[in-house]
């Protein structure tokens, strides 16, 4: 007899642990680990995964009790170490363990048993992406000698239409016309042939220049001492981390692409991961064009038919490259011998919602599991990978630091200037650029070149406020100021997306809704006024292009505004944090940063640090080429340590002040720290489960060292869609099990109707 431990699937309640269940000897075959099969759980059918096997019932179960696994719904997607880091997830981030487990499964596939209402039976519904086929049809061997009769026009027209080679029958119908009879009756005889051919979705191209990986004559020092690295790591075999800490445009891709090509050539696969936003064609094409076909590509502008189809291509094992983002770690490659996290320090490889892992942490333990290498690369590094380093082992593996400081063939990192925005103001400047921005942009016009100008929009820019009460505009629904937008005059709120028609001082219509002044004036800057006065400023000449959320919205927009850059003779690209990161053109000359002070003031403690890293990435945008780059940032804050780090290019400036910091105040990188929310319309009930959240984990961690319990108190975000929110901080030592003593505390909470909790552990969102 085998035995199945199943992660049962069932949404309404906290299952922490896996079920056992007999496997009956007719699916001995299929049920295996990773698949997905039918259970009863409580007297109901419930969808279950298979997360280990054994011949042995599990001790302490009286094995005749034990229920049967009642059918196989879906072939395995992941292997016993995939299962094992399911499980591990789950317990680190206190989450469910199916939301760990469904991380793994096939794009797409969700299989689940539902019911009409209560009495209704049970029904099992799949909806599931799977391959799609296409017929193709080509001339067959009798073709040679047939001539169509005088009237079959249509099979003239088929016949004609195939003499330039195969073509799919969709193709072929698009400009034959209806052609299935005509196409079937030339089968009959010989005359064409028809066969399936599998297609893969999510294949698309580009024109990109800077899209081809050509192979550098040699690498840099720095190269060749990474890559030396990473390949002693991967034949380790134990899950050591090399950090690639190179300077902008110090050729980090170049490493990643090296250290594929060895793995491949001892026969292991590998993972890369890039930040979501920076998975422009650009990046893609990089790795499409040195290993082709073996590149398989996963993020979340995909469909799920695409996304299904380039995962399968990976557990078919055709390819042996999975490039994507963050969910790309789970993608099932087998023989794994390297994965690669790229601007490992992005904010965006944490998961905002359930399950709320940290994808640097997940494939840290998928390589300790696995027995591959983990690198990860950035040139502004997060301070919690450079202290493991400077201890140089984190949960067992070796943590080792590589340093690129040099750009190949002799690029220069670029010259910085900070113009203190204050000072401009009081000697009478009022545009949104500076004196030496202006000159510098005009530079760019006369030269004939290329610009990159950052709006740092995250944070409080672009609002409106009253200039005799003070007052801004925030929704009525959600404790944060409403965005204004020029082009429509309108006011919106970017939590909810309700918006409401207003005009901005001079507009004579315009009043305070509080005061009734007519001084409501547009404060900050948006991409779409920087847009208007670079015009102003430069005149026909120039093309400007903008990209932020609104300009990329639909599917290919993104692609289709960098490649109009490239083509550009003379171009700005005017963006926000979308264009500070993985850019490489060579013709840009000057970066300019609008408002770098804007995300300092958030209420965070990682506020400094993305400000650095944002500054820092943008800046190596510029003078990456033959010619010399030049980088200018306008603040109001012009000796912040983050600044100045940026300004010298000496990251020890910023460094020095921010780890004294962060010691001081027991942050990470020295503690964990875990935020739990809790949210609900009903105040009194959020107040009374969080006071009780609070209570439960100080009686649990009380007078242990290092551990603190901060709060409740309301979120900087204290209402959202109607719900109030509070919440708590938990500060926890390196080596506490923060997600299990979490996960207790909030098992014991006592439910309370309209009341939802979220437990982040390892929090990047503190709001
Ligand atoms: N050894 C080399 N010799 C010459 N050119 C190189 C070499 N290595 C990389 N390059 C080129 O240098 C440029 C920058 O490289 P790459 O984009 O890999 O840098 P990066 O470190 O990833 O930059 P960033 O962190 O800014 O994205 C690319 O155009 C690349 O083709
Ligand atoms: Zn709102």
């Amino acid at each position: 007899m085998r035995y199945a431990s199943v992660v049962v699937d069932i949404a309404t309640r906290a299952l922490d642990e896996p079920f056992d269940y007999v496997v009956p000897e007719g699916l001995a075959g299929a049920c295996v680990v990773g698949a997905t099969v039918l259970v009863t759980f409580s007297h109901r059918h419930a969808v279950g995964y298979v997360v280990a096997l054994a011949d042995e019932a599990p001790a302490g179960v009286e094995a005749g009790r034990l229920l049967p696994v009642e059918a196989v719904l879906a072939a395995p997607a992941f292997d016993e170490a995939g299962a094992r880091v399911a499980l591990w997830l789950a317990r680190e981030y206190a989450c469910p363990p199916a939301d760990a487990v469904r991380l793994f499964l096939a794009p797409g596939q969700t299989v689940k048993v539902t019911r009409a209402g209560e009495g209704a039976p049970w029904e099992l519904v799949c909806e599931s992406s799977g391959p799609v086929d296409e017929r193709w049809v080509a001339l067959g061997e009798a073709a040679e000698g047939f001539r169509p009769r005088a009237n079959a026009s249509r099979q003239r027209q088929v016949i004609e239409a195939l003499e330039a080679g195969p073509m799919r029958l969709a193709e072929l119908a698009a400009t034959a016309g209806a052609v299935s009879q005509t196409v079937a009756a030339l089968e009959r005889r010989g005359v064409v042939r028809v066969w399936r051919a599998r297609h893969v979705r999510g294949q698309g191209g580009t024109s990109l220049s800077s899209a081809v990986a050509a192979r550098p004559r040699e690498l840099t020092r720095g190269q060749r001492a990474a890559l030396a690295a990473i390949d002693e790591a991967r034949e380790a075999a134990a899950g050591d981390v090399v950090l690639v800490d190179g300077v902008t445009g110090s050729g980090k891709t170049e490493v990643y692409l090296d250290a594929i090509e060895h793995a491949l050539a001892a026969g292991r696969g590998a993972i890369v991961l890039v930040p979501e936003i920076s998975l422009t064609p650009q990046t893609v094409g990089r790795f499409r064009s040195r290993f082709g076909d073996e590149v398989a590509v996963l993020h979340s502008r995909l469909s799920a038919g695409e996304r299904f189809d380039q995962w399968d291509l990976a557990r078919r094992g055709e390819a042996r490259v999975v490039v994507g983002a963050r969910s790309a770690l789970f993608a099932p490659v087998a023989d794994l011998g390297l994965i690669v996290i790229d601007e490992e320090h992005e904010g965006s490889y944490k998961q905002d919602k359930s399950p709320r892992y940290h994808a640097r942490e997940v494939a840290a333990r998928l390589a300790a599991e696995r027995g591959c290498a983990l690198v990860l690369g950035s040139a502004t590094p997060s301070l919690e990978s450079l202290r493991r380093c400077e201890v140089g082992s984190w949960r067992g593996a070796r943590w080792r630091r590589v340093e690129m400081r040099e750009r190949p063939g002799g690029a220069r990192l670029p010259e910085v200037r900070v113009v203190d925005m204050a000072s401009q103001f009081r000697g009478g400047r009022r545009s949104v650029f500076s004196a030496p921005l202006a000159e510098a942009l005009e530079g760019v016009r006369d030269r004939r070149e290329k610009a990159v100008l950052l709006l740092n929009r995250r944070g409080f820019s672009n609002f409106l406020m009253c200039r005799d009460c003070g007052c801004v505009p925030e929704c009525p629904h959600c404790s944060c100021a409403l965005t204004y937008h020029e082009r429509t005059h309108t006011l919106e709120c970017h939590t909810c997306g309700r918006s409401w028609p207003q005009r901005a001082y001079p507009d004579p219509t315009t009043r305070c809704p509080n005061c009734g002044s007519r001084y409501m004036a547009a404060y900050g800057v948006g991409t779409e006024r920087v847009e208007d006065e670079l015009r102003l400023l430069l005149g026909d000449g120039v093309e400007v292009i903008r990209m932020d959320a609104d300009a990329t919205r639909r599917k290919g927009a993104h692609q289709e505004l960098l490649e109009r850059f490239d083509a550009a003779e003379c171009a700005v690209l005017v963006g926000t944090q979308m264009i500070a990161k993985g850019l490489d053109f060579p013709e840009v000359t000057l970066v300019g940063v609008v408002n770098a002070d804007t995300t300092l003031k958030l209420p965070d403690f990682r506020a400094a640090e993305r400000t650095y890293d944002l500054l820092e990435q943008v800046a190596g945008r510029a003078g990456r080429g033959g010619a010399a780059g030049e980088v200018i940032i306008q603040t109001y804050w012009a000796d912040h340590p983050a600044i100045q780090a940026v300004a010298r290019h000496d990251r020890d400036v910023f460094l020095a002040y921010e780890l004294e910091d962060r010691r001081d105040s027991g942050y990470p990188p020295f503690s964990r720290a875990a935020n739990a929310v809790v949210w609900g319309r009903d105040a009194r009930a959020v107040a009374a489960s969080a006071d009780e959240l609070a209570r439960l984990v100080r009686e649990e961690v009380g007078g242990e060292g290092g551990w603190e319990v901060l709060g409740p108190t309301d979120c900087v975000k204290a209402r959202v869609k109607d719900r109030v929110r509070r919440h708590v901080v938990v500060k926890a030592p390196l080596d506490a099990d923060l997600g299990p003593v979490l996960s207790r505390c909030a098992a014991r909470l006592p439910r309370r109707q309209g009341i939802r909790m979220a437990l982040d552990v390892d929090a990047y969102d503190f709001m």
